[in-house]
Order: C-alpha cells, then sequence, then structure tokens
C-alpha cells in the first residue's frame, strides 16, 4: 500500500479538523497515512515519505506557528527536493496571505507542491469539510 504522511499543529482545533478529513480522503484513495501533530514528528521519520501534507494556520502576523511549527518546517524545507507536498490550514480575519508565503517558500525548495494551499476561514462547514476529503483524494492522485 502506498503511504503519506501529514504533519500538523492546530491551537483550536480547525486545522486538525482539516487534517482528519484530509486523511479520509487519502485513506479512502487507497493511500496508508500517518497523522501526526508537529511536537511528536521527526524530520528524520517523516522524510521516509515521498507524499507529505503539511497543516498550519495563520499565526502571528500572518505566520507560521513560531513556537514549534516553524522551526520543524525550517529543519525540513531543505530536505524536500522532490516530495510531493500538499498545504493546508485554518485562518481568521486575514486573507490567507500566510499561504501564499508558504507555498513560495516550498516552490524555492525543489519540491513539487500540489495545487495551492487549502485555506479555510475559521471552522470548516459541512461543505468545506467535503472540500478537504476531496483535496485528499486528489492528492492522492497526484
Ligand atoms: C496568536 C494568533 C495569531 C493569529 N494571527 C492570524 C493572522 O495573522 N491572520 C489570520 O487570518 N488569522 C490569524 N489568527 C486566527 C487563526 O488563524 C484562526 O483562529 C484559525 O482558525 C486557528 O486555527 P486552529 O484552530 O487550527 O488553531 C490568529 C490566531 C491567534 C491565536
Amino acid at each position: 500500500m502506498e503511504k503519506a504522511v501529514i504533519v500538523y499543529w492546530s491551537g483550536t482545533g480547525n486545522t486538525e479538523i482539516m487534517a482528519d478529513k484530509i486523511k479520509e480522503g487519502l485513506e479512502e484513495s487507497g493511500y496508508e497515512t500517518n497523522m501526526l501533530q508537529v511536537y511528536e514528528a521527526s524530520v528524520e521519520a517523516v522524510l521516509e515519505y515521498d507524499k507529505i501534507a503539511f497543516g498550519c494556520p495563520s499565526m502571528g502576523i500572518e505566520e507560521l506557528e513560531e513556537e514549534e511549527f516553524e522551526p520543524f518546517f525550517e529543519e525540513i524545507e531543505t530536505q524536500l527536493t522532490d516530495k510531493k507536498i500538499a498545504l493546508f490550514g485554518s485562518y481568521g480575519w486575514g486573507d490567507g496571505e500566510w499561504m501564499e508565503a508558504w507555498e513560495e517558500r516550498v516552490a524555492n525548495t525543489g519540491a513539487i507542491l500540489f495545487e495551492k494551499g487549502l485555506i479555510i476561514n475559521s471552522t470548516p462547514s459541512t461543505e468545506e469539510e467535503d472540500s478537504c476529503l476531496e483535496f485528499g483524494k486528489r492528492f492522492a492522485e497526484f
């Protein structure tokens, strides 16, 4: 069975809901999917996968969460060449600027970025949960 990993940070659970649905989509498409909160993930273990989804909400001022997620991502981003990467996360009052910056960062690593990062305002609605599921399914096909 093909394998994927989801690594995420979520303070109030919105990005976690997205992660759960993306996992479901990947699994429905035949991917064995390991889902890890960033604090429990090691760079070495994550790099064993060729398909990696990263999830982090917009924090700071349009930034990745700085205590756990940013340090992890900073370490792994230099080693993502040829990996297939999906990005997702929830946001609040902004316009998704953090995701645009994050996409650009991934594009500069030599990784293969899947679509545009999936962003959802606040808590996903039922329809938005479905869009996460579909995102997971498409990522499986990618
Ligand atoms: C400290 C802090 C900073 C935030 N900064 C932003 C921001 O710059 N732009 C934005 O759109 N939302 C911002 N938000 C809102 C969160 O992105 C939003 O509440 C999101 O749904 C949280 O996702 P989570 O439940 O996965 O933690 C911020 C929230 C907190 C607590």
